[in-house]
């Protein structure tokens, strides 16, 4: 094995990313060949209809999962919020790479906290999970739906469409776009989607040379995290378009894993949180979301799906 080719949306988020994995492949393999294979999916082309509304899973990942499965690429680079709970056959999850920050932040160019915004502003974010708490904390205010790519988002903002928009601080950090979030909304405040901030290596299963290489990109405590949240998730039955909100921490050996499922207007929200043993991080998300079944999550997400998501 002496080269091996990234499968990659076109996105500057996900080029980005390709770019770190194969920035990360080089310095541990330096004598390794490693090329990118940019390509469009879905997601990206359907940029007119919120994304809720498109329905279907893995909208940001098929292309690049059936260029592995025909042989045109070797891995495929993901944001893990983006990848759905189940793999096709032949393909595997096999490295989770170190988190970056994974909290929701506040972008605006009048504001500063969620708590200036005037009566009524329009906030925007095509995320159900975020409409749904802030709705719940802010009941007044107009939650509009906002496509697109990061640069897209931030460009609408400028336009003036939105007095302020929620995305995650991942994206602009890893984008240089830092010193565009006016503040970072606390954990309690948006609780993240599962995976938020994570960057995760997609390969063939039976891919054992290439299996191989990746071992050193793995970080742990991350992958425990993020295992733990997709367990609720998968639980739950939801898509990457529920209002879902699943995030796990490491204290030493304990993992600490807290989620919710809400309401599309944020009148109701069911929260739960338990920690156990880090080993046991799978089986932590599965009875988080067995608590969250029984407290009503199903009743709850049955309603957002007839809505017609
Ligand atoms: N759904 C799009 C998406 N996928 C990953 C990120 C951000 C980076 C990350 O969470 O790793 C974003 C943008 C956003 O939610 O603002």
């Amino acid at each position: 094995m002496n080269k091996i080719r990234i499968a990659t949306r076109k996105s500057a988020l996900a080029m980005w990313q390709a770019e770190y994995v194969k920035a990360e492949l080089l310095r541990h393999h330096p004598q390794l060949t490693v090329e990118l294979v940019p390509m469009s999916t879905q997601g990206d082309k359907i940029l007119d209809t919120p994304l809720a509304k498109i329905g279907g899973k893995g909208l940001f990942v098929k292309e690049l999962e059936q260029a592995m499965l025909d042989g045109l690429a070797d891995i495929a680079v993901h944001s893990m919020k983006d990848v759905p709970v189940e793999f096709p056959d032949g393909l595997m999850l096999h490295t989770i790479c170190p988190r970056e920050n994974p909290q929701d932040a506040f972008v605006s160019n009048q504001f500063t906290c969620l708590d200036e915004l005037p009566h009524g502003a329009v906030v925007g974010t095509s995320s159900l999970r975020r409409q749904c708490q802030l709705k719940a904390l802010r009941p007044d205010l107009t939650v509009r739906d906002l496509r697109g790519n990061v640069n897209t988002r931030l460009a609408k903002l400028d336009n003036g469409e939105y007095a302020a928009i929620i995305l995650a601080a991942a994206g602009l950090i890893r984008l240089g776009f830092q010193q565009r979030i006016a503040s970072l909304l606390s954990v309690e405040t948006s609780l993240p989607a599962n995976g938020q901030g994570a960057v995760g290596i997609e390969c063939r299963s039976d891919d054992f040379a290439v299996q191989q290489l990746l071992k050193p990109l793995e970080h742990s405590e991350t992958r425990s995290c993020v295992l733990a949240e997709r367990a609720m998730n998968r639980k739950l039955q939801g898509g990457c378009q529920v209002p879902i909100g699943a995030y796990a921490e490491i204290e030493g050996d304990t993992l600490w894993l807290r989620g919710l499922v809400g309401s599309l207007d944020g009148s109701e929200i069911i929260r739960h949180q338990l920690k156990g043993p880090v080993a046991e991080a799978e089986q932590l998300g599965t009875e988080l979301a067995e608590y969250l079944l029984q407290q009503g999550a199903d009743r709850i997400l049955q309603a957002v799906y007839q809505a017609g998501l």
